[in-house]
C-alpha cells in the first residue's frame, strides 16, 4: 500500500486530470498526451542526474520530487498507480538475480 502522501496526490491528479481546468498543469499534460508526458518524465530525470552529480541533497531532492510527479502522472494516464509498481517491487522480493532477469525477458 502506497504512502498516503502519494495517494492523495494520485487522487488529485485524477481529479484534476479530469477537471480539464486551464489553470491546471496536470489537465495541460493530459491535453498533451502520453507521449509528451513522457518525455516531461525523460527530463526530469536528466535533470535529477545533473542534480546527483552537480548539486546539493537539496536541489537532488526537488529534482526528484519533479521525477515522481511527473511519473505518476504518466502512470495515471496509463491507468496505472504506484501501488502497481509497488506491487510489481514486492513481486521480486526474494527472486534471484537470475530469476528476476527470466521473469523479465517472458512476454
Ligand atoms: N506536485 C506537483 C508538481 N511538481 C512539479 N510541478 C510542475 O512541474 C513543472 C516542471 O517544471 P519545468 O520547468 O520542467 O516545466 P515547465 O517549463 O513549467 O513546463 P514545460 O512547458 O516545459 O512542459 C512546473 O510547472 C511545476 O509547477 C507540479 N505541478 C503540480 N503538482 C501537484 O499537482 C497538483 C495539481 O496541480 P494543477 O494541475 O496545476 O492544479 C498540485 O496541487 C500539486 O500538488
Amino acid at each position: 500500500m502506497s504512502d498516503p502522501r502519494i495517494i492523495r496526490l494520485e487522487q488529485t491528479i485524477r481529479e484534476r486530470a479530469a477537471s480539464g481546468a486551464s489553470d491546471s498543469y496536470v489537465a495541460s499534460l493530459f491535453s498533451k498526451g502520453r507521449e509528451k508526458i513522457a518525455q516531461k518524465v525523460g527530463e526530469e530525470a536528466t535533470e535529477t542526474v545533473i542534480a546527483a552529480v552537480t548539486g546539493n541533497g537539496e536541489q537532488l531532492t526537488s529534482e526528484a520530487a519533479d521525477l515522481v510527479f511527473h511519473l505518476l502522472v504518466l502512470l495515471a494516464e496509463a491507468g496505472q498507480s504506484f501501488d502497481d509498481v509497488l506491487d510489481k517491487l514486492a513481486q521480486r522480493e526474494g527472486m534471484s538475480g537470475l530469476d528476476e532477469k527470466a521473469s523479465r525477458r517472458e512476454p
